[in-house]
This record gives C-alpha cells, sequence and structure tokens, in this order.
C-alpha cells in the first residue's frame, strides 16, 4: 500500500454464475466475460482475508459471553480484555474485533498508517471504522511507511498499556503488515532517525524482509517479542495477517509476540552483506554489543497464542473454491510466487503455452521442448510451494476451462521513473511473453491484482492481459517496450483502449500480497 490513500468505488458485485450448463458440455454463460470472471474471483479471494470474516473465523464467544475461545483455546472474560494493534489492514481488524467482543474490552490502542480513517469514511466503509465512543485509541503515522513521530508515541502508548497488565488480563494484539514501521521503538541510545536511517540504506540496497526485520528486531524495545515480555504475566492471544511469503511468525511485523532467535552475529553478517557496518552510528553499536549480554535474556513467549488468520493461501484457496464453482478446473500453483518480475512474467508466457497446448492436444513436440524450458525457469526460482506437475495434469485431465492461481510479491528493480506497481508491471510483461508465439484454438487471459487494493503508488489494485495486446497497444501506437523500461505501466494501461484493462478495486483494507489468476478456455 502506497502512502497515498485513496479509494475508488467497489467493483459491484454480480453473482457468480457456473459455466458448466450440464452434460460434459462446457459453454459459457450468457453474457458474462472472461474478464469480469477474472475481477469476480480476485474479489472472492480478498473478501476471504477481510477482517470481519477472519476475525469471525478465529474467535468466538461462548452463549454466556464469559469465555473466548481461539482455536482450541478458551480465555476467561471478566472486564480484563485489553487490545493493541499495528498495520496497514488493523483499523478494519480492530473494528471487527470490537463488534464481536465490544462489551468485554476495557481498553486498546492501536498504530495505523495516516490517513486511513478518512479514506475508509470517504469510501462509506463503515465496517472499516471504530465506533464512536470506542475505547480504542487510534494513532495514525508512518507516512510512506517509515517510522516517525506520530508512530513512535504510538508504541509508547502500546507499550505503556502492556506493562499495565496482571496476571489475570488478557492482551489481545492484531498484527499485520506495515507493522514494523507503526511500531518504532528504538532502543536507547538509538534514535528514531539513526533506525529509520539505516531501514532506508538497507532497503534500498537489496535487503528482504527477513533480513530488514531482524536488524530492526535487534535494535526494537517491543519487535522479536518484545512486546510479549512487556505485556507479561498477562496473558497474550495475537491475531496475525500475514504479508510474507510462507507465513514466518517471527517476520511478519517483525515479531513483536515471537521470541527472536537471532543474535549479534546475524545482525553483523547482514550488515557486512549490505555494506553497512563499517559506517554504523556510534549508537548501533553500543545496542548490537549489549544484545548478547542481554540482563533478560532470550524472550520465552509461554504465556502467547499466535495465530495466523489470514495468509494469500487462503485467499487463493477461496478463489479456487469459487473458480471450481464456475466450472474451472482449478489448482493453486504456489502462494510464494518471488523473484524478479521479468522471469515471473517468462514463467507465465511459458506455462500458458504448455497448458494451453496440452489443453487442446494440440502441438506435442513443442509441447515438449516448452515444458523442459518452463521446469528450468520454475528450478531457476526457487518457488518452495510449486506445484507445476499437478497443475499440468490437471490441465490434461481437464478438456474445459482452466485457472491456475497462485499469490506471492515478485520483485521490480526500478530503472525509470515512469508511474507503476509489480502487479500492473507484472501484467504488462505477461501481455508480452503471451503474444510472442500463437497459442491454438484457446483464449487466455492473466490478472494480476495486489490485495491491498492499491499497487505501487498508483490508485489501481493490478491488471489484466490476453496475448493480444502488444499488437492492440501497436495499432493504439503504444510501444510496451518503451513503457517498460521506464516502469510506466500504470501509465500504458491508462491509455490503452481507455484504461479498461485495469483492476479498480479501492483500497480493501487487508493485505496479503498479491494474486495471480491465468485462464485459459478452449474454443
Ligand atoms: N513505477 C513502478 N513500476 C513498477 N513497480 C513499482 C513502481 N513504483 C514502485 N513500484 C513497486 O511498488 C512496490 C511498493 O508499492 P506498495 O506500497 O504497493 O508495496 P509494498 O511496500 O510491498 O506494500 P504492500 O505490502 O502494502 O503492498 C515496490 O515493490 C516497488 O518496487
Ligand atoms: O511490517 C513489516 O515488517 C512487513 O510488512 C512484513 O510484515
Amino acid at each position: 500500500m502506497a502512502a497515498v490513500l485513496q479509494v475508488l468505488p467497489c467493483l459491484a458485485r454480480a453473482p457468480l454464475r457456473p459455466l458448466l450448463l450440464g452434460g460434459a458440455v462446457v459453454r459459457l454463460a450468457s453474457g458474462m466475460a472472461l474478464a469480469e470472471q477474472a475481477r469476480q474471483l480476485f474479489e472472492s479471494a480478498v473478501g476471504a482475508v477481510l477482517p470481519g470474516p477472519m476475525l469471525h473465523r478465529a474467535l468466538s464467544l461462548d452463549p454466556g459471553g464469559g469465555q473466548l475461545k481461539v482455536r482450541d483455546r478458551s480465555f476467561q472474560l471478566r472486564q480484563n480484555l485489553y487490545l493493541v494493534g499495528f498495520g496497514k489492514a488493523v483499523l478494519g481488524m480492530a473494528a471487527a474485533a470490537e463488534e464481536l467482543l465490544g462489551q468485554h474490552l476495557v481498553q486498546g490502542v492501536i498504530s495505523v498508517p495516516k490517513g486511513i480513517r478518512a479514506a475508509m469514511e470517504h469510501a462509506g466503509k463503515q465496517e472499516m471504522l471504530l465506533k464512536p465512543h470506542s475505547c480504542v485509541q487510534v494513532f495514525e503515522g508512518a507516512e510512506d511507511n517509515l517510522p516517525d513521530r506520530d508512530a513512535l508515541r504510538a508504541a509508547l502508548a502500546i507499550r505503556q498499556l502492556a506493562e499495565s497488565l496482571t496476571a489475570d488480563d488478557l492482551l489481545l494484539v492484531l498484527i499485520s503488515g506495515g507493522g514494523s514501521a507503526l511500531l518504532p521503538a528504538p532502543i536507547p541510545p538509538v534514535t528514531l532517525e539513526e533506525k529509520q536511517t539505516l531501514t532506508k540504506l538497507l532497503a534500498a540496497r537489496g535487503a528482504n524482509i527477513q533480513e530488514l526485520n531482524t536488524i530492526r528486531k535487534a535494535l526494537s524495545q517491543l519487535k522479536g517479542g518484545g512486546l510479549a515480555r512487556a505485556a507479561y504475566p498477562a496473558q497474550v492471544v495475537s491475531l496475525i495477517l500475514s504479508d510474507v511469503v510462507g507465513d514466518p511468525v517471527e517476520v511478519i511485523a517483525s515479531g513483536p509476540t515471537v521470541a527472536s532467535v537471532h543474535n549479534v552475529q546475524d545482525c553483523l553478517h547482514i550488515l557486512n552483506r549490505y555494506g553497512l557496518r563499517a559506517a554504523l552510528p556510534r549508537s548501533v553499536k553500543t545496542v548490537l554489543a549489549r544484545a548478547d549480554s542481554d540482563p533478560h535474556g532470550p524472550h520465552t513467549c509461554g504465556h502467547v497464542l499466535n495465530v495466523i488468520i489470514g495468509s494469500n493461501a487462503l485467499a487463493l484457496a477461496e478463489a479456487q473454491r469459487q473458480a471450481e464453482a464456475l466450472g474451472y478446473q482449478a489448482v493453486v500453483l504456489s502462494a510464494a510466487m518471488q523473484g524478479d518480475v521479468e522471469s515471473i512474467a517468462r514463467f507465465y508466457g511459458l506455462l500458458a503455452q504448455v497448458a494451453g497446448t496440452r489443453l487442446t492436444l494440440a502441438g506435442a513436440g513443442a509441447s515438449a521442448e516448452e515444458g523442459e524450458q518452463l521446469r528450468e525457469l520454475a528450478a531457476e526460482l526457487q518457488l518452495p510451494d510449486l506445484q507445476l506437475k499437478e497443475a499440468l495434469e490437471a490441465v490434461v485431465r481437464a478438456r474445459g476451462p482452466v485457472c491456475l492461481l497462485a499469490g506471492g510479491e515478485p520483485t521490480v528493480q526500478l530503472q525509470g521513473s515512469g508511474k507503476g506497481g509489480r502487479n500492473q508491471e507484472l501484467a504488462l510483461r505477461v501481455g508480452v511473453e503471451l503474444g510472442r508465439q500463437p497459442l491454438g484454438p484457446v483464449d487466455v487471459l492473466f490478472l494480476s491484482g495486489g490485495t491491498d487494493g492499491q499497487d505501487g503508488p498508483t490508485e489501481a489494485a493490478g491488471a489484466w492481459v490476453m496475448p493480444e495486446l502488444a499488437s492492440q497497444a501497436a495499432a493504439e501506437g503504444l510501444d510496451v517496450a518503451t513503457f517498460l523500461s521506464h516502469n510506466d505501466s500504470h501509465t500504458f494501461f491508462r491509455c490503452f483502449r481507455g484504461g479498461v484493462h485495469l483492476l479498480h478495486t479501492g483500497l480493501t483494507g487487508t493485505n496479503v500480497m498479491d494474486a495471480h489468476l491465468l485462464f485459459l478456455r478452449p474454443r
């Protein structure tokens, strides 16, 4: 989610209609274009990880209201329930928690992005807002996803609340992506500015989120289990919306309720790797030198229950169910798509070739060669959970429309000064790949969207493409390669066919990275 919070009207939800209208004959439901189905499946993925549905799945009150159930654990409620939260999706999560548990909540503090309340109000998303006289105090901060004074004030209020709790209390912690920047509490003598500079430098030099958050944890009072320690001896239940591939609780928002397993050596390795060790401020050196002899010792978190309540995999599973209801053979390929956007685009291009050929049983020879290239590229991308073989077997069985789903977060190495986001850039690149060779008698569509509804600093969530993209663009006088060389995918999609290929959802109030949908429909 970029800094500018803008909300566009949500797509009207048309009812999902099945493609299979009896027997083995597959045909399109009347008037429902492939693109519209793609949008609807994307929305169903997002719908599964919206705050309301997630909180309802994770929490329940017993009929008497005296016990809170979280998974298979029960907690006694007796005016002892407190709430804290930090992250881009936490306003809606807190609103859903208040709706469910309102009469039991004693006090709360949350740290959310600047402008989010106004944006949600403007969009008429009442369900994402706390009640007028809520006992949950809201701090807005971390402009541009960087820790700032406002976020620091929020972090201190959260720490104060946690430290005031007793063994009779229960602290509900709501966590989502962006939580690291919204919960800065540097260990003195490290200053907020020093932490901000170091974080920016690491990110700019290509540190991944695991590396970045290892450093953040080492320099923070609340990350890496610090919040759990502040709340001890209260019981702590953390409800976590994952924006990191693989859902590692110790990485998401820098794991404030998860004991950190990293030591100073890990930090020094990372700082060395990015050429930052020599130029470290004295304060950072002091804190790192002290860390291994921390009198508190490693944090233990036996009083904490950490629960992932929303993830990319959950969102994809819902879209898969909906695709099946529409008559598609649907397979989730991976919820861990990571790597350079160009390689991932080539992967989807090849996948469409191979799957298209198998689906229409045309040109088995060509398919073998491309199949080999596809496997090689998949191996290069090192996607841990990739279900490529299963997907291709399903395609052969399908003899009808196929939907391949994936999610994750590709990387864009910015070279130009254009306007775009990783989803629009991926879609544009896939459009080019799809047009490289004729795909046979099959309609193909690819959609990529950010589940938060905002792709980079643009007002779109993503875009969808078909194999005709490059030739149609050329006919309109648009040279795709030029737009790509400037990372100007958003400008391209705004011009191309009057902007109809852009995916607009408005801010969704959730964030489980991106969703990629590839549709193949034999003609
Ligand atoms: N012109 C551009 N073209 C392509 N990608 C871009 C462009 N400008 C920014 N990006 C990418 O957009 C991303 C930042 O956007 P965004 O805020 O949506 O992502 P994020 O920081 O990962 O947050 P979130 O997890 O909320 O999506 C970065 O990955 C950046 O590389
Ligand atoms: O806040 C953070 O650390 C990132 O969004 C990953 O969760």
